[in-house]
């Protein structure tokens, strides 16, 4: 069981400007609204899907920490936020960057 990857404080405006824009580069949004990032995924179809949220839904039960996402048939959409402190912390950052692994693997 791999223990809680890192704190579940809100992410600083300095902490902000050093990690989100790795993540906007490869479409990750923030919302309006709510302290939490969003990007919208596509394959080629419902298996890769499924497959891809499988394997996110593994690393998300390791990690104890777990994405607000949708799926219909090939798109699946994920929200990351911290509910623990209702905001954006690192290890939406360390989740995310878990699922743009994923992602590329699948494509
Ligand atoms: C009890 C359990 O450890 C907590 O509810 C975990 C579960 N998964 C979680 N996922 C997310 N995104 N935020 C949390 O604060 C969170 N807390």
């Amino acid at each position: 069981m791999q223990g809680r990857a890192g704190k579940a404080h809100r992410l600083s405006a300095e902490e902000r400007d050093q990690l989100l824009p790795n993540l906007r580069a490869v479409g990750w949004n923030e919302v309006e609204g709510r302290d939490a990032i969003f990007k919208q995924f596509h394959f080629k179809d419902f298996n890769r899907a499924f497959g891809f949220m499988t394997r996110v839904a593994l690393q998300a039960e390791k990690l104890d920490h777990h994405p607000e996402w949708f799926n219909v048939y090939n798109k699946v959409h994920i929200t990351l936020s911290t509910h623990e402190c209702a905001g954006l912390s690192e290890r939406d950052i360390n989740l995310a960057s878990f699922i743009e692994q994923v992602a590329v693997s699948m494509t």
